[in-house]
C-alpha cells in the first residue's frame, strides 16, 4: 500500500517528490551496448534481441501486407467505433493548434514570418511490453498526418508467437502507415536512430515507453536525431478535499498504477479522513484488478500525503510536477492559476484520467518525472520545425543598417558590420 506521511514541513518536500530510484547508470551501460550491437549487425540485432526480451522468433521484421489487411477483421465492431471515436476527437483538438503566422513588419521595409514546415520522416513507438498500447498510436498518428510528415515508421514489440496486436496493425492501416517493424525497447530506438537493413534512420522519435525505451530516447541528444520528450512510467497526483469521492479517487490512482510497477501514484488531502477512506478503496478495488501484481506493487512506491490546505497541496503538486494531475476539490476554478507545472489537468469529480489516457482529445504522451517541470506533452508542434523568413527592402536596409552597424562593430564582428556597409553604399549610389 502507499506510504502515509502527515503533514511534512516544506523542508521535506524534495525528498518526497523524489520518484522512485532507479539505477541509471547500469541501465544506460546495457542501452549503450544495445546501441553499438543495432548499429553494427542491423536486422540480426533486432532479431536476436526481439528473441531474447520478447521471446519471439522473427524470419521477418515488418509486418506482412497480409497482416495488416487482415487486422480489422479480427476487432469487434464496438472497438472498431471506439477508434474511430477517438481518432475524430483527437484530429479535433490538436487541429485548432495549427500556427498562422502572419507577416510582421518590425520597421518600414523589414518583413518577418514564421512557418511550419513538417519534419521529413518521424518514428513512432508504440509501447507493447505488457500491454499493447494503440491508443498511444492514435495519440502519434493523428498529429504525424495532420502536420504532414511525409515518412512515418512505427516500431512495437511483438508477442511471443511474433504477432503484433490486430488493434495497432488495423490503427496502423487508418493512419496510413505501413512500415510497421516488430522491435521493442531500446534497439526499437536505436533501429529508428540509426537506421537497418529494414528500418530508415528517421530525424525524430516519438513515443512513450518503459525505462529502457525513456533513457534509450534520452541518450541520442549527442547523434543529431531529435526526440519528443521523456515520457516513462505512468504517474498520477490527485489533490482531494473533503468533496471527493474517495471510491473515484481510488480508481484514478488504480488506473496509472496497473500501467506497470515503476509506476507512481500520489494522494494529496486535506482530510486525514479521505486519506483512510482511499486507503480501503485501493484495497477493495485491487483485488479486482488483472494487473494486481502491477499495481500493488506501483502503490508500495507511491505516497499518500495529508497537508494544511489547498493553496498547500498546489504548492506540492507544481514542486512535482506530476504527468497527470487530477483536482478533486469544490473549488477546482478558483485555483488553477496557480498550477504551474503539471503535463496535463483533469477537473472536478467527473474528469477522470482515463478520458485523457483514450478520447478526449488531448495527447497522452506527456512529460514524467518532473519533467513536466520544463516540457509539454506531444502536440501538433512537437511534429513541425519552425522556419522563419525575412525580406528587406533597400528602404528597409537603410532604416535598419545603422543598428545592424553599431551592434555588429560593438562585437568586434567587422565582416558582419560591412555585410550591411557595402550594401548601403550601393543603395545611396541608386
Ligand atoms: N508518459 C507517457 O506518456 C506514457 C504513455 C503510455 C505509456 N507509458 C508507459 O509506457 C510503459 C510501457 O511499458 P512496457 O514495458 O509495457 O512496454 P514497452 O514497449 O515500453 O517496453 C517493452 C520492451 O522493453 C524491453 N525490455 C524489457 N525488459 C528488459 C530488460 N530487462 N532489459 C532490456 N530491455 C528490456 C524489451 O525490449 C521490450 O520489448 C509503461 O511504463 C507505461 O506507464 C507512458
Ligand atoms: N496513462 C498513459 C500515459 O501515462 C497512457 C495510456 C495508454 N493507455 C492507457 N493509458
Ligand atoms: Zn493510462
Amino acid at each position: 500500500m502507499m506510504r502515509k506521511i502527515e503533514y511534512p514541513g516544506i523542508a521535506e518536500w524534495p525528498e518526497l517528490v523524489k520518484r522512485p530510484t532507479q539505477n541509471f547508470e547500469d541501465l544506460e551501460a546495457g542501452i549503450a551496448q544495445t546501441f553499438q550491437l543495432v548499429r553494427v549487425q542491423g536486422d540480426a540485432a533486432l532479431r536476436e534481441l526481439a528473441q531474447k526480451y520478447d521471446g519471439a522468433q522473427l524470419e521477418n521484421l515488418l509486418a506482412s501486407p497480409e497482416e495488416l489487411a487482415v487486422a480489422e477483421s479480427l476487432l469487434s465492431e464496438e472497438l472498431k467505433q471506439a477508434i474511430l471515436q477517438t481518432y475524430s476527437n483527437i484530429q479535433l483538438f490538436h487541429a485548432q493548434q495549427a500556427e498562422q503566422s502572419k507577416p510582421v513588419e518590425t520597421m518600414p521595409g523589414v518583413t518577418c514570418w514564421r512557418k511550419s514546415v513538417p519534419i521529413d520522416s518521424v518514428g513512432l513507438y508504440i509501447p507493447g511490453g505488457t500491454a499493447p498500447l494503440f491508443s498511444t498510436l492514435l495519440m502519434l498518428g493523428v498529429p504525424a498526418r495532420l502536420a504532414g510528415c511525409p515518412e512515418v515508421v512505427l516500431c512495437t514489440p511483438p508477442a511471443k508467437d511474433g504477432s503484433v496486436h490486430p488493434a495497432i496493425l488495423y490503427t496502423a492501416t487508418l493512419l496510413g502507415i505501413a512500415k510497421v517493424v516488430k522491435a521493442g525497447g531500446a534497439q526499437a530506438i536505436a533501429a529508428m536512430a540509426f537506421g537497418t537493413e529494414s528500418v530508415p534512420a528517421v530525424n525524430k522519435i516519438f513515443g512513450p515507453g518503459n525505462q529502457y525505451v525513456t533513457v534509450a530516447k534520452q541518450m541520442l541528444s549527442k547523434t543529431g536525431v531529435a526526440i519528443d520528450l521523456p515520457a516513462g512510467p505512468s504517474e498520477v497526483l490527485v489533490i482531494a478535499d473533503d468533496s471527493a469521492n474517495p471510491a473515484f479517487v481510488a480508481a484514478d490512482l488504480l488506473s496509472q498504477a496497473e500501467h506497470g510497477a515503476d509506476s507512481q501514484v500520489v494522494l494529496l488531502t486535506n482530510s486525514a479522513e479521505v486519506l483512510s477512506q482511499v486507503e480501503k478503496e485501493l484495497q477493495a478495488q485491487l483485488e479486482l484488478l488483472p494487473r494486481k501484481g502491477f499495481a500493488a506493487k506501483a502503490l508500495s512506491n507511491s505516497i499518500g500525503v495529508v497537508l494544511l490546505s489547498v493553496e498547500e497541496m498546489i504548492a506540492f503538486s507544481n514542486l512535482y510536477a506530476p504527468e497527470h494531475l487530477i483536482l478533486s476539490i469544490s473549488n477546482f476554478e478558483e485555483v488553477l492559476d496557480k498550477i504551474t507545472n503539471a503535463g496535463s489537468v483533469f477537473l472536478g469529480n467527473y474528469s477522470p484520467e482515463s478520458a485523457g489516457d483514450y478520447a478526449s482529445g488531448t495527447n497522452h504522451t506527456l512529460p514524467t518525472n518532473g519533467y513536466a517541470r520544463a516540457y509539454s506533452g506531444v502536440s501538433l508542434d512537437s511534429f513541425v520545425k519552425k522556419i522563419t523568413f525575412q525580406h528587406i527592402t533597400p528602404a528597409g536596409l537603410q532604416n535598419i543598417g545603422k543598428t545592424i552597424e553599431v551592434m555588429a562593430a560593438a562585437e568586434g564582428l567587422e565582416a558582419h558590420k560591412n555585410a550591411v556597409t557595402i550594401r548601403l553604399k550601393e543603395v545611396k549610389n541608386v
